[in-house]
């Protein structure tokens, strides 16, 4: 049997429909923090699979909470957050249609060099009359070159199947990224590890050495309700470490109180978080760093 597997980004305005499009595409069985999602920055919202292959979503947490505007920096900033998906989806608004907003995202796509599949996806159809739609396929294709376009209605299903049945056809050949029993429940040290993982991307942008990863090594959860948290960074080589600590450590120390912010709100309850950065040249090479990812140890992943 060929397997797939990959990640999907979900992006759009705020309000676009993106959580209900997520829980519709993942269901309620493997969705990992449906229930918290407006809260919920975790780079890893769910996981669903469809025949053969795995659709691992993936999200740019906070950066698009609404604001008057979206600056292209912000949309850039977005863009690189979404880095390591396979394949885009743009949720947008039926009724809304081609905003200011989706017109500063789009502008942030193409400011991209690789070629990574886009497909738009035009959302809350059931607000809006036909025609109106025909119109908005139109002018949205001819202000950027999707791939496909899906016409959905996440809250009603509509569509969704048809989109769903498409990212599973696109995401790369290879082995599922999570095995099965683990997918209902993605375990919380990995979340918090993605949430560091997420603020040294966000600090360090180009910067950032591919070679990198981030790991929980020791949660404990104290009887004062807090908990103290162990990570460690892990790089390939000696000079990305200078990266990471920055001048007098300024780099991590803002990573580590981003990080530590998120994974409070995310736990609901005082996180200390102390993160050590170590170097091991060949980490890319042991399979025990994949399987705390919770991924399957691959060759060849690039
Ligand atoms: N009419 C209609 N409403 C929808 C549809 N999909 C989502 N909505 C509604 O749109 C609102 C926003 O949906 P969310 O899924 O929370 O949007 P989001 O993009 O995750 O929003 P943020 O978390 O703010 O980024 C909710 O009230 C949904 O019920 C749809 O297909 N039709």
């Amino acid at each position: 049997m060929t397997t797939r597997a990959g990640f999907i980004a979900l992006i759009g305005e705020p309000n676009a429909g993106k959580s209900t499009l997520l829980n519709r595409m993942v269901g309620a069985k493997v969705s990992i923090v449906t229930h918290k999602v407006q809260t919920t920055r975790a780079r890893i919202r769910g996981v669903a699979i469809e025949g053969d292959s795995q659709l691992v979503f993936v999200d740019t947490p906070g950066l698009f909470r609404p604001r008057r505007r979206l600056d292209r920096a912000m949309v850039a900033a977005a863009w690189s957050g979404a880095a390591d998906a396979d394949v885009v989806v743009l949720l947008i608004e039926a009724h809304r249609g081609l905003t200011e907003g989706v017109q500063a995202i789009l502008d942030g796509l193409k400011e991209r060099t690789d070629d990574r599949k886009v497909a738009l996806a035009i959302n809350k159809i059931d607000r809006v009359e036909a025609p109106v739609l025909l119109k908005l396929t139109e002018d949205l294709n001819a202000a950027y070159p999707f791939d496909e376009t899906y016409m959905i209605s996440a809250e009603k299903g509509h569509g969704v199947e048809q989109l769903r049945a498409w990212l599973a056809q696109e995401v790369p050949e290879g082995p599922w990224l999570y095995p099965e029993d683990q997918i209902a429940d993605l375990p919380l040290r990995m979340i918090a590890a993605e949430m560091t993982r997420e603020k040294l991307t966000l600090r360090l942008h180009q910067e950032l050495p591919y070679q990198l990863t981030v790991e929980t090594e020791a949660w404990e959860n104290r009887k004062d309700g807090s908990a103290k948290i162990d990570q460690v960074i892990y790089v390939a080589r000696d000079g990305h470490k200078g990266i990471l600590l920055g001048k007098k450590g300024e780099t991590i120390k803002a990573v580590s109180k981003a990080a530590r912010e998120e994974i409070a709100e995310f736990v609901g309850h005082p996180v200390h978080l102390f993160l050590q950065v170590k170097v091991r040249p060949g980490w890319l090479e042991e399979s025990e760093r994949y399987s705390e990812m919770g991924l399957n140890f691959k060759d060849g992943n690039t």
